[in-house]
């Protein structure tokens, strides 16, 4: 699904009436008309009051063409318009026409105005701004807002949470409206996936209000949702002819004393993942254990007892997945440096690998292109520097991953795969993922599809949602408290047999339908 931008949207707007040949007046009717029926839907004709606040602009629009249609079919409702500018847009000057000759009289409110009353069994619906917030609102509007939030009414904003950008964060987040719930035309919006604005959207859903399907289709977009029916087609069965050989050979390769579970989960994860053989190289301090835990996996030793002070540079017809608990100690350090500049073809490359890069920035052209980098946030600092909020993040992170020719992830409630200049944001997973060894399972999965023969792309994508899924599907089981790495390495199989279609695409849709609260980890 693509993420469209603000400019994208108008343009989409557009389109629509030149094609379809109608008002803004009748898409606005329409947009409403679809608010309308999710909430007639849901509601049955119950009894309860409906506040709908109202601003002056479409979004507002949008708000009194539902409150004519609620009072039409009998329910019992209240506008407000909230004067926060004297310029009020043409549909909302129509429809506020309209909603009169019905004689429903709106109460307006500026910044003298006592807040409504509210009680926490109303129903609020928040129509004060749409995508076309572009600067701070005033304070009064603020305290709205505020006032609005602690209600504790459930709070319906439609296409975006008033108070929050398109494009950048917010100032603060006390005075933004904190959706309950978000019906959204046109797309998500890139603000619901970020951990700074993302926590004031619980749950959002995309009303499907007629926009021009040529343009949609056709314009490009620099973020993109990365979802299970799209990658279907991008998964490969397994020929009844195929031997270990056919899959590739990863070589998991990290661990130091007290570490060596990392690479056990990494390894495990490759396997799991469909690798055809599996090699985890690790000190020496790590070969009983391993041998012990994995029987599948091959265990190779470098010559150190509690780290690596030589790195193996691996064979044609390795691929390998580098980092996880390897350390950063100087006999590494140069072990790695010295193996990075053998490196021809794509490799993982995840946490101490990274911190060690991060402090040798002189060996970033080294990276071989199209290699997978999968940094946690701490491990991300590092590398980019800091920044001062989620959009400079992303920024930065696209400009390291098209500088260096890479696929650099940014780890978090919502993944972020960035390459070329393009982000795919991930739909999957679950605050209970928040836990140790969870990124060493994504970087065995992703190590896995790699050595199995996905393009680096797709691996990179397939492992972030197959990991989210696991994940998901393990969180029904055990909650989220009691999710641990070993559980997501459990899900796995169900997450791949899902994609493969063993299970009705009708559920896999059910499942990614239901977005929750978004959580940092
Ligand atoms: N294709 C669609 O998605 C459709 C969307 N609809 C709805 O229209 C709004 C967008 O409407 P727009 O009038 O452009 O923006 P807003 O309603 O958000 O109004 C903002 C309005 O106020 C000005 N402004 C911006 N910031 C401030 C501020 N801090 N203080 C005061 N004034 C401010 C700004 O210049 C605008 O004029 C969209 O979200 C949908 O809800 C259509 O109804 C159907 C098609
Ligand atoms: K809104």
């Amino acid at each position: 699904m693509k993420i469209l931008n603000r400019a994208q949207i108008y343009e989409a707007d557009k389109h629509t009436l030149a094609a379809q040949e109608i008002s803004s007046t009748d898409l606005m009717e329409r947009a409403a008309t679809r608010i309308f029926e999710w909430l007639d839907k849901r509601l049955q004709g119950a009894p309860l009051n409906i506040h709908i606040f109202c601003g002056i602009g479409n979004n507002g629009g949008d708000g009194l063409v539902l409150a004519r249609q609620l009072v039409e079919h009998g329910y019992h409702v209240e506008v407000y318009v909230v004067k926060y500018s004297t310029s009020r847009s043409p549909e909302f000057l129509t429809n506020l026409k309209r909603l009169k000759a019905r004689k429903i009289w709106p109460e307006y409110l500026d910044s003298d105005s006592p807040i409504p009353e509210l009680s926490p069994e109303d129903l609020i619906v928040d129509c004060v701004f749409g995508i076309g917030l572009n600067r701070p609102p005033e304070p009064w509007i603020g305290l709205l807002f505020q006032a609005l939030n602690s209600s504790k009414a459930f709070i319906l904003s439609i296409d975006m949470p008033s108070g929050m950008y398109m494009d950048r964060p917010v100032e603060d987040s006390e005075k933004v409206i904190s959706a309950s719930h978000v019906l959204t035309f046109g797309g998500p919006k890139l603000v619901f996936f970020l951990p700074q604005t993302g926590s004031l959207v619980r749950q959002w859903e995309v009303l499907d209000i007629g926009l021009d399907k040529g343009y949609l289709q056709g314009v490009e977009a620099q973020y993109t949702m990365i979802q299970g029916g799209q990658l279907q087609s991008a998964y490969r069965t397994r020929s009844k002819f195929s031997h270990k050989g056919t899959y590739g050979h990863a070589l998991i390769v990290g661990g130091s004393q007290g570490k060596i579970g990392a690479v056990a989960l990494a390894s495990k994860a490759a396997l799991l993942s469909g690798a055809g053989l599996v090699t985890a190289c690790v000190p020496e301090c790590g070969y009983i254990p391993l041998q012990s835990l994995l029987p599948e996996v091959m265990v190779q030793t470098t010559p150190g007892m509690e780290q690596h002070v030589e790195l193996p540079e691996g064979a044609a017809g390795q691929t390998m997945g580098i980092g996880m608990g390897m350390g950063t100690g100087p006999a590494v350090q140069k072990a790695f440096l010295s193996w990075l500049k053998l490196q021809k073809k794509p490799v993982l490359l995840d946490a101490d690998a990274l911190n060690i890069l991060s402090a040798n920035p002189e060996a970033f052209p080294f990276i071989p292109g199209q290699s997978i980098l999968t940094p946690h946030p701490g491990e991300l600092k590092r590398l980019l520097g800091a920044w001062k909020d989620d959009f400079e993040k992303l920024d930065k992170a696209l400009e390291f991953a098209l500088k260096w020719k890479c696929i650099l992830l940014i780890k978090g409630a919502h993944t972020v795969v960035l390459h070329s200049g393009k982000g795919e944001i991930n739909s999957t997973g679950n605050p209970g993922m928040a836990t140790a060894g969870s990124g060493d399972v994504l970087s065995g999965i992703i190590t896995g599809l790699l050595a199995s023969g996905y393009p680096p792309i797709q691996a990179a994508r397939l492992g972030v949602y197959l990991h989210g899924r696991a994940g998901d599907i393990m969180a029904k089981e055990t909650g989220y408290e009691a999710l641990t790495a070993s559980g997501i390495l459990s899900g796995i199989g169900a997450a791949f047999k899902e994609l493969s279609g063993e299970v009705t695409q009708t559920e896999v849709q059910d499942e990614e339908s239901e977005n929750t609260e978004v959580t940092e980890d």
